[in-house]
């Protein structure tokens, strides 16, 4: 909640309440959640191209993310290299979402994200860890252009999420 009032105060909101006020984090009628993700160790065979976890950005507000110092999570520049996001020790990731990017127009950015294999062989031996938590805005908020203009069109929180999850199991 401190993160989302620090954003709508980085956007120069008026309400620096307007973003948090959205989010009635247990609710029933939430979505946040929280997912433990265990990464097996990789097998010998692997092939070329294969990857943890493919490229993608989450579909929430943010995403607040504690991994372990396994490595191989990269995040996409603006020119479209990636970038490791190497475990720095008391360090969390936070990453914006599809549905805050559509809410500020772009103004902040869903960072496409993925995780890759380790190349060195004993890396590949070692499991990976990670906890991500979710933030989503209430199921019934409509997600429109806070600033009026028509780039996305209007969706509530949880047709979005629904959507999405549809495409992607
Ligand atoms: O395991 C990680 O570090 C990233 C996982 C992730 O990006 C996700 O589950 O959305
Ligand atoms: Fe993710």
């Amino acid at each position: 909640m401190r993160l989302l009032r620090l954003l709508a105060k980085g956007l120069a909101f008026q309400n620096t309440e307007l973003l948090s006020d959205q989010h009635n984090l247990y609710s029933e009628n939430n979505s946040t959640t929280m997912r433990y993700l265990f990464y097996p160790p990789v097998p010998q065979n692997v092939k070329p191209g294969q990857i943890r976890c493919g490229e993608h950005s989450d579909y929430g507000s943010l995403t607040i993310l504690f991994q372990d110092d396994a490595g191989g999570l990269q995040v996409i520049s603006r020119n479209g290299d990636w970038i490791d996001a190497k475990p720095i020790p008391g360090a969390v990731i936070i990453n914006i979402g599809e549905l805050l990017q559509r809410w500020t127009t772009d103004q902040l950015v869903a960072t496409k994200h993925r995780v890759v294999i380790p190349e060195e062989e004993l890396k590949k031996k070692t499991t990976r860890r990670s906890l991500a938590y979710f933030v989503h805005p209430d199921d019934d908020v409509i997600i429109k252009c806070l600033d009026g203009s028509k780039k996305y069109d209007p969706v509530s929180a949880y047709d979005y999420l629904a959507s999405k999850f549809s495409q992607t199991y």
